[in-house]
């Protein structure tokens, strides 16, 4: 489902029974490590697979059994994959499954937990990003600063085409996302109600980065 918030940006909540039934697995607290981190990738995947249905083709041939054989081949996208870590990392397999070949640029994007503003710790982009499109992934989209801050990065480094894939947004990031960046299209598994007092998304999956990483405090 398309949902337009601004003139040309839209995010779209894959509505997909795979994507559904996953996302109810990972909402549940005491899933382990282990069963976060598989069907986070798995959840990806079928993200990567949506946000790339329309990548141009073009026709070839190859030497095929009988002969040669006519085919098609992705038109020359170059893709680099952009986890905001430390979160993202835990969707990057889940992209690198179907697109094996692209490259990563990693950022390092960090929420000040009072303050919630985004502070940016690395930076280490590809090459020739004026020429590839972009794929962000990161699990929670909250307030939108993270994922703003990422965008500013990309287009100052000359990145022209910009898609965001995500796990849980919420409306109020999504809107401040959009405000700022419309022409960044966003494929998320899910838009849930709210944030809550500390930034974090209702109903969402707690700290995603502590759920992937296995860092979870227990509370005493
Ligand atoms: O939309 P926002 O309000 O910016 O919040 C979302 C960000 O918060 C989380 O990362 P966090 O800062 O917890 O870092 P981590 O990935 O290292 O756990 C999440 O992975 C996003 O990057
Ligand atoms: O709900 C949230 C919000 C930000 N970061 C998370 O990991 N979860
Ligand atoms: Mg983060």
């Amino acid at each position: 489902m398309w949902f337009i918030f601004g003139v040309l940006m839209a995010i779209q909540e894959i509505q997909h029974p795979l994507v559904k039934h996953k996302m109810g697995l990972m909402r549940k607290a005491e899933l382990s490590t282990k069963s976060f981190r598989e069907l986070a990738q798995e959840v990806t995947t079928l993200l990567t697979y949506e946000a790339t249905k329309d990548f141009e083709l073009e026709e070839t041939t190859v030497e095929g059994w009988c002969g040669e054989v006519n085919v098609q081949k992705i038109a020359g996208k170059k893709v680099t994959v952009v986890p905001i870590l430390r979160a993202g990392i835990g969707m990057l397999d889940g992209v690198l499954n179907l697109i094996p070949g692209a490259k990563v640029s990693a950022v390092g994007i960090a929420r000040n937990e009072e303050t919630l503003e985004a502070g940016t710790y690395l930076k280490k982009l590809v090459g020739e990003l004026d020429q590839r499109l972009a794929l962000i992934i990161d699990p929670m989209l909250a307030t939108g600063g993270s994922l703003i801050a990422t965008i500013d990065m990309l287009k100052a480094a000359g990145c022209k085409e910009i898609r965001a894939l995500t796990l849980v947004s919420a409306p109020e990031g999504i809107a401040k996302v959009t405000a700022a960046h419309p022409d960044v299209d966003i494929y998320t598994a899910a838009i849930d109600e709210r944030l809550n007092e500390n930034g974090y998304i209702i109903p969402g999956l707690g700290d995603a980065g502590d759920r992937l990483f296995g860092t979870r405090q227990k509370e005493d």
